[in-house]
């Protein structure tokens, strides 16, 4: 496991970040953040507790928040002189998103809630010659079955199942970057282990970068480098669990 910075070369960047403060509004938490680079192509695991900052440090990363003060580049573009439709387009353009719950559309078919993003991505969007069959292609090559990707609604599948289909929505149009929040916290070892496998596969085959939160540190062999957010961010006004 190589906790070391990644090399300070922009041009191989898809992540910079510097010299960054931000506070929530209405809440004492506040956190700093002197460096913070991920390579392109670097699958890296962000380690770190309960309460810490992990979530908003995805969110600062994805543009959801600005920051008090700072730089943050991704995939070339300054994202704190953007306004919010930018940094929005910017989002959906660059980054695949895989959230703690899913975030399905429950009552969308699995195959309309892997073509989501392409409304909101353009660059996505001309990526897909043929949207609807590349989206039952990664659903199949995530190992969902087809009747129950085109005939049931997402709210019936299992969530082992949803997860997959959370994985085939976020790499729909091989965006630039991956961003993981805790996707596995619900999962056993060994389905731990299938998960990271598939999502490995996926990011490899479109050449995307991936930034995967967690609290479980078992993961940390899998990835090319590992960070604890302890070592990353300076954080007050919260007592870590
Ligand atoms: N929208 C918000 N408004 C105000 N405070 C927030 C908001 N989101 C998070 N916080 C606060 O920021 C701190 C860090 O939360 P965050 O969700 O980033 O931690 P985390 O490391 O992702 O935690 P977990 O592993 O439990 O998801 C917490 O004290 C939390 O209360």
């Amino acid at each position: 496991m190589d906790h070391g910075a990644a090399p300070a070369q922009p041009d191989t960047c898809a992540i910079e970040a510097s010299d960054i403060r931000f506070s929530w509004p209405n809440s004492a938490f506040s956190m700093t953040v002197s460096e913070f680079r991920v390579q392109r192509g670097e699958k890296l695991l962000l380690l770190g507790e309960s309460g810490g900052g992990k979530s908003t440090l995805l969110s600062l990363i994805c543009g959801v928040v600005s920051p008090d003060q700072g730089s943050i580049r991704v995939a070339g573009q300054e994202l704190t002189n953007l306004s919010t439709f930018r940094r929005d387009r910017l989002r959906a353009n660059k980054i695949g998103v895989i959230f703690q719950m899913f975030n399905l559309l429950p009552y969308a078919s699995a195959v309309e809630n892997i073509l989501v993003p392409l409304c909101f991505s353009p660059e996505r969007r001309t990526r897909c010659t043929t949207p609807r069959d590349e989206a039952l292609e990664l659903a199949a090559a995530l190992g969902l079955p087809r009747n129950l990707v085109t005939d049931e609604p997402a709210s019936n599948l299992s969530a082992g199942q949803q997860q997959r289909v959370a994985v085939a929505r976020a790499m729909i149009g091989r965006p630039e970057i991956i961003v993981a929040d805790e996707p596995t916290s619900a999962l056993d070892k060994k389905s731990q282990a299938e998960f990271i496998d598939l999502l490995f596969d996926q990011v490899a085959q479109a050449g995307s970068t991936l930034i995967m939160v967690s609290h479980d540190e078992r993961l940390a062999d899998r990835f090319d480098r590992t960070v604890q957010l302890s070592d990353l961010v300076v954080t007050s006004g919260v007592a870590v669990a």
